[in-house]
């Protein structure tokens, strides 16, 4: 029932570890493990203002307009996306890796969709903190600065 996923969710909340925004070698900003993590370990969750999907488009062209450059919108299904533009956490700063060492999954806590990233392996304290953001497939390419030996050279 709610209360246990809101009992559970609020543990996953005080279990976030300690991470360091920093310049990042793939590209502007990136997130980095300021505590070692092991594999399967909860990492953060995604937090972003919640709103619905097809507006997605409408956002991302206000943010355009407003110069805000590309946006921290995340879309966790086809009818929602999060936008951590104005209000979301330092989950917002994760970069994409084609050889990452996290992975983003979808889970119902107190009866809404999140997002939250999880450990694929060991993370020293330093390494930067990864994940395959999936994009789908677009007609314009944005090129991929992960630098893994099996990057696959667009992030869409
Ligand atoms: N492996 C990669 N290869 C190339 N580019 C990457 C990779 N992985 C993340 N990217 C870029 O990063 C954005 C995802 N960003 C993650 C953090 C980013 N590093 C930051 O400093 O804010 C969030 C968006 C919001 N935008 C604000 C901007 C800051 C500077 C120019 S635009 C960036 C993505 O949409 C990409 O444009």
């Amino acid at each position: 029932n709610d209360g246990s996923d809101l009992l559970r969710f609020n543990q996953l909340e005080s279990r976030t570890k300690k991470l360091r925004f920093s310049k990042s070698a793939i590209h502007d900003w990136g997130l980095f493990a300021g505590e070692p993590i092991y594999q399967g370990e909860f990492v953060i969750e995604y937090i972003g203002e919640r709103f619905r999907g097809a507006l997605e488009d409408i956002r991302e062209a206000q943010y355009e307009y407003e110069g805000i450059g590309s946006s921290y919108l995340f879309r966790i299904d086809n009818e929602t996306v999060l936008d951590a533009t104005k209000c979301g956490n330092v989950a917002r700063f994760i970069n994409h890796s084609c050889d990452p060492n996290c992975f983003a999954k979808t889970i119902v806590a107190d009866g809404t969709k999140r997002i939250v990233i999880y450990a694929s392996q060991d993370i020293s304290v330093g390494e930067e903190v990864t994940y395959d953001y999936k994009f789908p497939a677009e007609e314009v390419k944005i090129p991929c600065l992960c630098g893994s030996v099996n990057c696959r050279g667009y992030l869409n």
